[in-house]
């Protein structure tokens, strides 16, 4: 199945015969945003899902693989725990959401939201390649990948089995500031991945009388930071009570048709992936 012609790096690959990814004649996608953070909660399941919503309002064709096997939680912010996969001779077809992303989560194949999911690394690993290579995602423009969080054996096997255009790291304040962002940017480049930036969420509240923005961690604090690690900001987001009580409810979806905030930075990562 190694099978370059469907490969989305094709045209820029120097990888030669130490290209481990394997792809699926049945899918053409063409670019795959990896979304990584160098520790777990600072919301990269919630960004993912809105970079996904943001380019599928868009009008584009969009997948969101969960490669979060052991604590997936993309189904449950599109609302859509009760869904399941189609599974044919030809491989497992993912379900749509309500606007239309395609979605592959380890949720969409257990019997139950809460059955864990008790394997070792290797099987784990396992399973992310095989949402590559045996979900029929059909032609998309972007596939996002939901990492879990850290630099561990999954974001290893992201980053050497699927042909991941570029990363988008998150980080909340504090964490930016601390070695824990530099660390996945330097794994990323050991894998020789590009960068495209962070995105810093929680980055600022919004006052409810006077819409003024509050700066909690100080003025220009993100960008500094970004500077200091060496890579581009690509934009923040406010702590904000809207996002949190749509995720709960499984509506994340709507958020993106009421905020502003988040269209800037999906511009900003279209362009750099066209640089
Ligand atoms: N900008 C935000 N404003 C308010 N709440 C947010 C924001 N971003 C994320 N959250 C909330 O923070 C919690 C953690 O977010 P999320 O699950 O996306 O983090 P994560 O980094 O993917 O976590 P994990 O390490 O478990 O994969 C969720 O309850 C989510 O709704």
């Amino acid at each position: 199945m190694a099978n370059c012609d469907s490969c989305p790096s094709k045209d820029g690959c120097n990888k030669g015969d130490s290209c481990m990814v394997e792809n699926n004649p049945l899918n053409q996608v063409k670019n795959i945003i990896a979304v990584m953070s160098g520790k777990g909660g600072v919301g990269k399941s919630t960004i993912s899902s809105l970079i996904a919503c943001e380019l599928k309002n868009r009008g584009y064709r969009v997948g969101l693989l969960d490669a979060d096997i052991t604590g997936p939680s993309i189904p449950r912010l599109f609302g859509m725990t009760n869904k399941s996969v189609e599974i044919t001779e030809d491989g497992i077809y993912p379900p749509q959401s309500v606007t239309g992303v395609y979605v592959m989560s380890m949720n969409l194949l257990t019997e139950y939201e809460e059955q864990a999911v008790v394997w070792r690394g290797p099987l784990i690993a396992g399973a992310v390649k095989q949402f590559w290579t045996d979900v029929v995602w059909g032609d998309l423009d972007y596939l996002i990948v939901d990492m879990p969080p850290g630099t561990g054996d999954v974001p290893l096997t992201v980053m050497q089995s699927i042909p991941v255009t570029g990363i988008v790291m998150v980080s909340t304040p504090q964490n930016l500031v601390s070695m824990i962002v530099s660390k996945a940017v330097d794994m990323a480049k050991k894998m020789n991945v590009k960068v495209l930036g962070v995105i810093e969420n929680m980055s600022y509240i919004t006052c409810p009388e006077c819409n003024k923005k509050i700066e909690v961690f100080g003025e220009n604090a993100a960008q500094r930071a970004a500077e200091k690690i060496g890579i581009d900001l690509l934009g923040e987001l406010p702590l904000d009570n809207d996002l949190m009580e749509l995720s709960d409810e499984g509506r994340v979806e709507l958020f993106g048709k009421m905020k502003e905030d988040f269209k800037s930075i999906v511009d900003e990562i279209i362009n750099k992936i066209n640089k």
